[in-house]
This record gives C-alpha cells, structure tokens and sequence, in this order.
C-alpha cells in the first residue's frame, strides 16, 4: 500500500495524483452564515426604527437624522466587511508527500530581512532574525540570506559578521537536536528539554553566544567598531566614506559564499550564503522607504542567488517553525495548482502581546477572520512580513493558464565569477539613480508612494490575475514585536488607515484597478481596510453626540414603553400644545378648535376603549374595559357644582 502511494506520488500527476495541500471551509461557517443573515434583520430594524421615530422637535430630530445617517453607515460597513466572513477557508499542507516527490529537487529560496535604524531595532535582535531563518529546516545549500540595511549601520553590519561566525556552530546544533524555536535568543529563553538537548552541548553553544552578545553589546554601548574588530574585515572599510545614514554609496558585503568550499559548518555542513547590503542613499533621491529596499535586494539577489522563491521578513519576525518554507512549497510545486499561486502569506504573530492588550496590538480579528475570509476570495493581502513570493509575479509576470513554472531546481552553476567581482558588479543594481527611467516601483517590484506598499503591490498581483493563499499552521511561522505604547499603536494604526484609503481612492484601488479583474467578494474584502479612515467620522459623532444629548436629558435611544409615553408626554406637556403629528392621529383633538377657554366649550365626549367592540382586546387577546373621556360643557353664565356636577354626568354615561 505505502509503495502505491510513493509511486503514484512520484509521478505526481495522473489518477493517483495526491496534492500537496487541501483546503477546507472553515469550522461552523454555515451557522456563521445564518447568523450574519439574523443580524442583518437586526440591523434593518434599527434603520427602520430610526426613519418611524425621528422626533420633530428641531432640538433633537438633526441629532437623530445624523444618528441614523452613522447607523446606517454602520449597517452598509459591517455588510462589507461579511465579504471576508462569508467564505472563510483552512489550508493544509502535507509536507511528508513533498519530500517523497521533491527532496531532492527542492528549489532554492532567497530570504530578505529588512532593517532601519540600529537604535530602534537593536544589532541583537537582527542577528537573532537572521539566523533562525538559516537555521531553517531546508538544505541549507539552497538558502540565501540578504539583510538589507536601510539605517546603513556598522554596528548592524558587525554584528551580522558575529552572526555569520557563530552560525557554523548554531545551524549544527538545532538540525542535531531538532530544536525550536531557532532564534538563539528565543530559544535560550525557552526550558530546553534535557531528554533532547545534550546538556553539555547546550551550555558550550550558550557561552559562544553570551561572548557574541557581550562584544556586540560592547560595540553599541561604545558607539563604534573598535580597532581590533574593524582590521578583521575589509567591509568595514566602506564606512570611511560613509557620511551620515542618509547619505552614503552602495555597501554590498558578501560574508558567506555558499559556493565557496571553505563556506562549511564546524561539522562540515554547508552553509547558506550571507549577504549584507546597505543601498546608496543621497539627500536629493527619494529612498521609498521598505519597498525601495524591497526592490534594491530584488536586483542584487538576482545577480547572486536568483532563486525563484523569495521569502521576506521584518527583522523583528523570527522563524517560529522550521518547517516554513517546506509548508509554502507545497503550495507552489502542488502540480495542479500551484502554478496559480503567486504568494504565500503567512500571519504575523506576537510575542510581546500585554496581558490585556488594550491597543488590539494583536491583530486577531486580521489573523484568525478576515485572512482566512479573504483566502476563500482569491488570496489573503500582502502583509510586508513572512510572506512567500515568486520571483516572477513578484516583479510583474501577467497570469496565464499556459504557463507553468518550474521550480524544481536545475542542478547548473549559475554564477560564474568569484564573489569579490560579484561585488563590485552588481552594486550598482542598488545605487538611486538605477531605477531611473524604469519600470522599478511602478510596473516591478513592490510599488512606491503609499504607505501601505505590501498592500498595494499585493493587490496589482492579484489584478495580474494570480492568487495567494493564507497559511497559518498551528506552530506559528514568525514570531514578532507589536507596538505596545499608545503612541506607537497610533503611528502604526495612522498609516495604516490612510495608506488603505489612499489606495481605496487610487487608480491601483479595488474598485479602479481590480474592476473586472477580481472577484465582487475580493472587492469588498480589500473596502473593509480601505474605508477604516472614514469609518472614523460616524463613529466620532456616535461616541460623542449621544452624550451630550444625555446630559441635557434628552435620550436618542430606544427607551421602554412606559418610559417612552412618558418621555411624549413630559416633552408635550413642556412644550404646551399638542404638536401636529400627533393631533393628527386622532380625531378627539379637532374638538379642541372649538374650545376657547376652560370655563367655556362644548362638551367633549370621547370613547377611547369600547369594549363592545371585538377589537378591543390587549396584546393576550383579553377584552379590555371602556375608557372614556369627558369634558362637560362650561359657560360662564351657568353654575358648574365643582365636583357635584361632575359626577352624574358619568354615572349617565357608564350604562
Ligand atoms: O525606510 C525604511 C523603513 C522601514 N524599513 C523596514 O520595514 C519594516 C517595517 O517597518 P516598521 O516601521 O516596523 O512598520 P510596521 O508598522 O511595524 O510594519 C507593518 O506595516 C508595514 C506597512 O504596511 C509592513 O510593510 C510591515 O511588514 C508590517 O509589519 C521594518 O523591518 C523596517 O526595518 C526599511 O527597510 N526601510
Ligand atoms: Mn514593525
């Protein structure tokens, strides 16, 4: 039976043909949907509550017109965002039948890391990133690691050259011992389980990174590269012409080659290549900020590595779960459908979540709802972190059913020249004036000018007609750092917001460039994000006017039957006559016209329950009694006898 399987598998196509992944609607969707449908006559009620109610008093029916105007955005919102609710979907990867067909044809995957600014995103925490992406659980031959300093930092390009040493000892020590996480730091702070982990080992591998940590620690504390350090490696030389961090040629540092023969592990284990590269930046060319970056490791990798599969991360997301880039292989090298895929996201997750997480830093409902929703859609949104790509739909490739990629790799040398002319030839590919005249930001790459450029580039792929598709296995791929201050939640939340607006209102937009091109449902779901900034209006005036309101007395909301007669008839009795809407409901008030004082009219008599009359029941269906009302005639001429004088005229009546 197993041998069937392995042979059908090793075709991969065919009767037998078994996927590499399967996907599932979600747990309880139908009930969800029923659900949705009972809120949604819920929310008709309120529209429909609000246009029978509206106060005429002016005082108060702008309030309440407003009030409806905000509920019924509210209504028309919350029936968008059902477009990432309605057809949520599960993805599983089988990666056992990956590595029976494929193991040894796996392709080659280019990782990009991004940094900044080594005060805010600290050296450590960087190298950390780094290396439990190449301590992957892949061969390690077939990774490259590109760090992209935006911040052009020594301190940062040291520390990856600590990095790129201790890894020989790192990437031994987690594929003997199976460990996870790979991030060093993360690990260290874990209980290692001392039935897997040779003690011994363990404590050795510890020393070395305390002594990496402590001489890294040292240099940021002091500043700059000490003398001793900075003779070690020609790189740092670079930084003699360094001006500022905004102002600087190209630095592009190869630190290892995997192709070189001396580019092993203390145990003989191959290594993945390391690349350090700090783009130019000059006071006079706009950088573009992550997708500048982005674009510049675009180009460089492709001249070093060239791998078909890029994965790029923040350098505060470390690998969680080695087995990552296998679970995104099995999306792309699926032969069925995997040639529709052009990008594999996974979720960002947090270590540093605070007990209550008041700032929703989280993400949750992103994560856990709307993802998964937009995945029954047409493909989850580009995040910016722990996401997969092709290479080629990633710098413009159109979808077409003809088309297959290949990724099993070609076993052929593809670089030729030796690693220092490397260097010297494909820097330029980072300089600013490079993207000059080309189609870099706008038609390849990740597109610039807003400031959600993961979201933007994202959707023109999926406009150029490719899926993407959410995975989120139970051991979390990234691991990272939300904002945990209010200001930091606001900046974050701030360009979020606009960046989606922006690109709701843009020619890029879902509605603009994904007309026709994308699902109705993959419209609306792109609108939820889009329309975050204006929903702030409606709420504004919902948190604030309401109370106001209160404060003065005065309730724009549904209040209970007696309280609500009594509301009418304390605001009538303010107001001292009877406003028209209500007159006009009964003919009793016309008798009024002809009253001219209290002392002087007709007599008024009304029956206002007759329980004669079969529909005059209560809401049981229990007949009710009679009620009248009277108002005895009064002139002035004639003696009235006060309460004597009422009483007959009832005792008449009530026969
Ligand atoms: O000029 C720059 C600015 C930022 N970065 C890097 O970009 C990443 C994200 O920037 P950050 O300031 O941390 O923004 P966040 O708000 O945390 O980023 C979230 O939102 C961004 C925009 O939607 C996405 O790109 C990110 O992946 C996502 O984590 C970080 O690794 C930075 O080092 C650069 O490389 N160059
Ligand atoms: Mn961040």
């Amino acid at each position: 039976m197993f041998k069937r399987e392995r042979e059908m598998e090793s075709t991969g196509e065919g009767e037998g043909y078994l996927p590499l992944f399967e996907t599932k609607e979600a747990k309880g969707q139908n009930a969800y949907r029923l659900f949705s449908l009972s809120r949604f006559v819920g929310i008709i009620m309120v529209w429909v509550y609000r246009i029978t109610y509206t106060p005429v008093e002016l005082e108060q029916r702008w309030a309440w017109i407003f009030l409806f105007l905000a509920e019924l955005w509210f209504g028309l919102y919350w029936v968008v965002t059902q477009s990432n609710r309605w057809n949520s979907v599960c993805r599983y990867t089988f990666k056992d039948r990956l590595s029976n067909r494929f193991e040894d044809k796996l392709p080659g995957v280019d990782i990009f890391v991004c940094t900044a600014d080594p005060t805010i995103e600290p050296p450590m925490m960087v190298i950390n990133t780094v290396l439990s992406v190449m301590a992957y659980n892949y061969p390690t031959e077939k990774l490259s690691v590109y760090l992209s300093d935006d911040g052009g930092s020594d301190l940062t390009f040291y520390a990856l050259l600590e990095a790129s040493h201790f890894a020989k000892h790192w990437i031994p020590f987690c594929k003997k011992f199976n460990i996870e996480p790979r991030s060093p730091a993360a690990y260290f702070s874990t209980k290692a389980d001392p039935l897997l982990v040779d003690s011994n080992a363990l404590s050795s591998i510890k020393k070395l990174y305390d002594e990496m940590e402590y001489r890294i620690e040292t240099a940021t504390k002091l500043g700059r590269i000490p003398e001793d350090i900075r003779i070690k490696h020609k790189g740092f030389s670079e930084w003699d012409s360094v001006s500022s961090p905004r102002d600087h040629q190209t630095i592009l540092q190869v630190l290892i080659d995997r192709r070189n023969p001396s580019a092993v592990d203390i145990e003989g284990g191959s290594m993945p290549t390391l690349v350090y590269l700090a783009r130019e930046k000059r006071p006079n060319h706009p950088h573009n900020f992550k997708a500048g970056a982005m674009n510049a490791l675009i180009r460089v990798s492709s001249k070093i590595s060239n791998e078909k599969i890029i994965l790029n991360i923040d350098c505060d997301m470390y690998s969680n779960n080695s087995d990552t880039v296998r679970d995104s292989l099995c999306f792309f090298m699926d032969e069925r459908k995997g040639h529709e895929i052009a990008f594999v996201q996974f979720p960002q997750c947090f270590i540093n979540i605070t007990k209550n997480d008041i700032y929703g830093g989280s993400l949750t409902v992103i994560t856990k709802v709307d993802l998964p929703g937009l995945d029954g859609y047409g493909g989850p949104l580009y995040i910016g972190t722990g996401c997969f790509h092709n290479r080629e739909t990633l710098c413009g490739r159109k979808y077409s059913k003809e088309y297959k990629f290949d990724y099993r790799e070609i076993v052929e040398d593809k670089v030729q020249e030796s690693m220092t002319e490397l260097e010297e030839t494909t820097k330029i590919l980072a300089d600013c004036t490079f993207e000059k005249g080309t189609q870099w930001g706008k038609e390849m790459g990740l597109k610039y000018g807003c400031p959600v450029e993961d979201v933007i580039t994202g959707l023109s792929i999926h406009c150029r007609g490719w899926k993407s598709v959410y995975c989120n296995p139970t051991r979390k791929g990234f691991l990272g750092v939300a904002p945990v201050t209010l200001a930091q939640t606001l900046v974050q939340h701030k360009r979020w917001a606009e960046g989606n607006f922006q690109l709701l209102l843009s020619k890029f937009g879902p509605f603009s460039c994904g007309l026709g091109r994308i699902k109705l449902g993959h419209q609306l779901a792109y609108c939820v994000y889009g329309l975050w900034a204006p929903n702030c209006l409606a709420t504004l005036y919902y948190n604030v006017v309401p109370p106001l309101y209160l404060l003065k007395g005065i309730s724009l909301f549904p209040m209970k039957l007696y309280e609500e007669m009594e509301h009418r008839i304390e605001t009538t009795s303010k107001l001292g006559r009877i406003p028209e809407d209500i007159r006009i409901k009964h003919t009793g008030f016309s008798e009024w016209d002809s009253v001219s004082s209290p002392r002087d009219h007709q007599t008024i008599l009304q029956v206002l329950i007759g329980r004669r009359n079969p529909s005059a029941v209560d809401i049981d269906g229990v007949p009710l009694p009679t009620l009248v009302y009277l108002a005895r005639a009064k002139r002035p001429s004639h003696p009235h006898n006060f309460k004597a004088g009422a009483t007959p005229f009832v005792v008449t009546i009530h026969v």
